[in-house]
C-alpha cells in the first residue's frame, strides 16, 4: 500500500490514560518533524513515561489518538511500530546473549528481512560503537556499553522515530558524553524524544523541548527561542512545576 506523504514523523492529538479513577496522562499533544530532538521533560510522576509507552504502542490510551509517519497506530500497529525504535527507561537486554545475538533477535523481532539482517547489524554496530564486543555477553559489558546496545536494538530496524527513555542514566561523564554525541547524529536524519531529568542535556542535544506536570504539558518552545530570551531551562522548569 502507498503510504501518504506526512509532514510529521509522529503526531500525537488529545492522549490520555487513566489508571483507575487517577488520571496519569492528560490531553497530551505532541508533533515532530524528521530532524528534530525533543527533549521531553517532567519531575517524577509526570506522566513521560506513560507518554512514551503509548507513542510506541506500547500501553493503550484512554482518549487520543497516535500518527506514525501519517499511519495511525491504533488502526494500523504493526506499519506504525516499524517506523519507532525504543530504549525503555530499563533496556530489555538478555544478559546471557552475546551482543551479535541479541541483535540478530532484535533485528528479527522487528521483522528485518533475513537478507538485510547482516547489513543492518554491521551498521548499527559501527554507529554505537560497539566494534570488537560482538561476541561478549551483554552481562559482561559496563552500563555504558549495554546502554549502547539498547540503542543499537532500537535502530536496527531503521526505524523514522527513536524514543529514548532516560538513556544517560546511571552513565560516567564519559559516557554520557559518547551517548549524547550518538543522539545528536541520530537526530540529524530522524526523530528522536528524548526523556531526560539532566536539563543541560536538553541544552546541549535538543531543538525543542515540552515539559509535562502532573500528567498535562505545561511548557513547550524551541531551545534556541529559549536562548534568544535570555532564559534558562532551569528557571522554566522550576516556574512551571514547583509548587503547582
Ligand atoms: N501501571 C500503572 N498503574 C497505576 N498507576 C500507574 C501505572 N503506571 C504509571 N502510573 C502512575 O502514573 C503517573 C505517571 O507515571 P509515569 O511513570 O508516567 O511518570 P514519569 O514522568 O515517567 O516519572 P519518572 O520521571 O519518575 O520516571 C504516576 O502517578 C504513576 O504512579
Amino acid at each position: 500500500m502507498t503510504e501518504p506523504i506526512a509532514s510529521s514523523t509522529i503526531s500525537a492529538r488529545g492522549l490520555s490514560r487513566y489508571f483507575g479513577n487517577r488520571v496519569a496522562v492528560r490531553e497530551i499533544n505532541l508533533e515532530l518533524k524528521h530532524g528534530e530532538i525533543l527533549g521531553f521533560l517532567g519531575p517524577n510522576g509526570a506522566g513521560k513515561t506513560t507518554t512514551m509507552r503509548m507513542l510506541t504502542g506500547n500501553l493503550a490510551p484512554s482518549a487520543g489518538s497516535v500518527e506514525i509517519c501519517g499511519i495511525d497506530l491504533l488502526d494500523r500497529p504493526r506499519d506504525a511500530k516499524a517506523r519507532i525504535g525504543y530504549l525503555p527507561e530499563i533496556p530489555p537486554l538478555y544478559r546471557e546473549l552475546t551482543v551479535n545475538e541479541y541483535l540478530q533477535l532484535a533485528a528479527r523481532l522487528h521483522r528485518v528481512n533475513n537478507a538485510k539482517i547482516r547489513f543492518a547489524l554491521d551498521s548499527v554496530v559501527q554507529r554505537c560503537g560497539l566494534n570488537d564486543t560482538g561476541k561478549r555477553l551483554i552481562g559482561s559489558l559496563s552500563k555504558g556499553y549495554q546502554q549502547r546496545v539498547g540503542i543499537a536494538q532500537a535502530i536496527i530496524h531503521d526505524p523514522d522515530v527513536i524514543i529514548l527513555d532516560e538513556p544517560t542514566v546511571g552513565l560516567d561523564p564519559n559516557q554520557i558524553r559518547e551517548i549524547r554525541t550518538l543522539i545528536r547524529e541520530l537526530g540529524t536524519e530522524r526523530s528522536v524524544i528524548l526523556s531526560t531529568h539532566l536539563l543541560p542535556e536538553v541544552e546541549s542535544v535538543c531543538d525543542r523541548v515540552q515539559i509535562m506536570h502532573k500528567g498535562s504539558t505545561v511548557f513547550s518552545d524551541s531551545v534556541n527561542g529559549l536562548k534568544q530570551k535570555g532564559i534558562s531551562l532551569e528557571e522554566i522548569f522550576m516556574q512551571f512545576t514547583m509548587n503547582k
